[in-house]
């Protein structure tokens, strides 16, 4: 059998896709899915941080978050991804994968803190590290987070597992002329503004010569292929 093309990677995935076809909230049969697609990859012995989105929950407070400060807003989005992950390591144990999370944002009942040497040595343990609250600082997002984060435990790759198969020349959500990039550089994606990930998280990534593939988390086998290195996605490269 083929072995995994990496050792350690950090995944991140979206909070909006943990919705499914519903208008906000986690749905069950969504997080089971991407679950079982991440365990799949665990049992290999592929080294697994993931950084999770909150997109999903602050759509449906986001209503009464109308001409809120930008600052508490952003907190609120923070709390959102550590309910995400919260559930996320729990849908985790139910498929026997023990996974630990940690807080960019001081919540110790409820998670314990992010401290790095303590990250590393549970990957190194073959334990799945969540982070949650993103960064711990608003103005920045989760897509930020997973650049900081993969930099922080040396990882070899950032899978952004989002709702498009990759990085098109406009939204295709939008714009049904849109086509797709096999390939991209830093460089060109920030110039030409692709809006698929922050231009900070591009930034970071690219100083820090961490590469990022863009997949889709809807397509069954995709972050397996991805992990096995074969074609799949956007490769977003120095
Ligand atoms: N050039 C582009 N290529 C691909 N997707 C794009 C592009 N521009 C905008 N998008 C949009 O960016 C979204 C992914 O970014 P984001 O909203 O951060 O999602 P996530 O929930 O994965 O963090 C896609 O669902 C897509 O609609
Ligand atoms: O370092 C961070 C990470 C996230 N957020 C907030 O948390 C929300 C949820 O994260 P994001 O939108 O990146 O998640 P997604 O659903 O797109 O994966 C963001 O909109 C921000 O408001 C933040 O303020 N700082």
């Amino acid at each position: 059998m083929s072995k995994p093309a990496y050792k350690r990677v950090l995944l991140k995935l979206s909070g909006e896709a943990l919705m499914g076809d519903d208008p906000y909230g986690i749905n069950r049969g969504t997080i089971e899915r991407m679950v079982a697609d991440v365990a799949e990859v665990a049992k290999m012995g592929v080294e697994l941080a993931i950084v999770i989105g909150g997109g999903n929950i602050f759509r449906g407070v986001a209503p009464g978050a109308q001409g809120m400060d930008r600052a508490t807003a952003d907190y609120m989005g923070m709390l959102a991804t550590v309910m995400n992950a919260l559930a996320l390591a729990d849908a985790m144990r139910h498929v026997g994968i023990t996974a630990r999370v940690m807080s960019a944002i001081g919540i110790e009942q409820v998670v314990e803190p992010y401290v790095r040497p303590k990250a590393l040595q549970y990957l190194e343990e073959g334990k799945v590290v969540v982070f949650a609250a993103g960064t711990g600082n608003p103005f920045f997002t989760t897509d930020t987070a997973a650049a900081l984060r993969g930099s922080e435990v040396s990882a070899e790759i950032v899978l952004k597992a989002t709702k498009v198969d990759g990085v098109y020349t406009a939204d295709p959500k939008k714009d049904p002329h849109a086509t797709l990039f096999h390939s991209i550089t830093f460089d060109e994606a920030i110039a030409k503004h692709l809006q698929v990930m922050d231009a900070t998280a591009f930034a970071l990534c690219r100083d820090q010569k961490l590469p990022i593939k863009v997949f889709s988390i809807t397509k069954p086998g995709a972050l397996m292929r991805v992990v096995m290195g074969e074609d799949e996605g956007t490769l977003v490269h120095v």
